[in-house]
């Protein structure tokens, strides 16, 4: 059964098209990628599914809702989530604070409730506290806890970006390039992790242009060439497809 089906998706700026007649099908707790030249339309897709912008036509479900009328916050309430090429940590908060700070409609976040139920918000906030020093054991980042998150490497500034997003305890999670930027080791760590959190049962789409780390980390993929979907398939038979090697100029694969 499919949990996120894109249906004819196409995103037009004035004269130019982004992408066009996109479809794509995540089969619940599968593992996808979503490989592309420069300027293919891959991170505009993720924008238009997860309602950074308003696509000009086509069809976004995600567990049998239609997510095109919903805000981003209301996607992510829904369980579908994304990072961005460039991380979005807050870099004078701490690693920790980072984690904190994550999950949206917080109990303390509001005066006026602050008042009515202080031992609901303390309980929540004890429950967060937890939430967030498991995910620092998860992604190996508890040693920097108290570490301001601006002074992190690449690598660990994608771990907390995939950190902070996990503490929205989504069911499908959409990665823009988490190997960009990122040292070997740590990208066999994120590559790690992913595969654990896709065994626990979340789906993921991961844009990503490093194509050998990508083709050992997932068993299907999508490519995108000019803002259509040109291949999909096993790794090995997309990355050997003739438009997929012409879309890639014949050098790079
Ligand atoms: N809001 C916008 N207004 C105008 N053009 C846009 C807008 N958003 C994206 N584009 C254009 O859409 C095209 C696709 O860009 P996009 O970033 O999605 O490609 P990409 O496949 O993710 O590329 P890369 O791999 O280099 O990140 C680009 O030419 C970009 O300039």
């Amino acid at each position: 059964m499919s949990l996120l089906s894109v249906k004819n998706l196409s995103a037009r700026f004035g004269a130019f098209t982004a992408f066009d007649g996109v479809d794509i099908e995540l089969a619940k707790g599968s593992l996808t990628g979503l490989i592309g030249t420069n300027g293919a339309g891959k991170s505009t897709l993720f924008s238009a599914i997860t309602g950074y912008i308003t696509p000009s036509s086509g069809e976004v479900k995600f567990d049998g809702h239609d997510m095109l009328p919903l805000s981003i916050e209301k996607r992510v309430e829904k369980g579908l989530s994304r990072t961005f090429q460039v991380p979005r940590e807050f870099s004078r908060l701490s690693v920790f604070q980072n984690l904190m700070a994550a999950p949206p409609n917080q109990a303390g976040e509001s005066l006026a409730k602050l008042f009515i139920t202080p031992g609901r918000v303390r309980r929540q906030e004890a429950e967060l506290a937890e939430r967030a020093d498991s995910m620092l054991q998860f992604l190996n980042l508890a040693r920097v806890a108290d570490t301001p998150a601006g002074s992190l490497s690449g690598g660990q500034k994608k771990l907390l970006e995939l950190g902070r997003l996990l503490m929205l305890e989504p069911s499908c999670i959409m990665l823009d390039e988490p190997f960009a930027g990122v040292n070997p080791v740590l990208v066999e760590e994120l590559s790690q992790r992913i595969v654990e959190l896709n065994q626990r049962g979340i789906t993921l789409l991961i844009i990503e242009h490093d194509l050998a780390s990508l083709s050992r980390l997932v068993p299907r993929l999508y490519a995108m060439d000019r803002g259509r979907i040109i291949a999909e398939g096993k790794p090995s038979e997309v990355l050997a497809d003739p438009r997929v090697r012409e879309a890639y100029m014949g050098g790079v694969i």
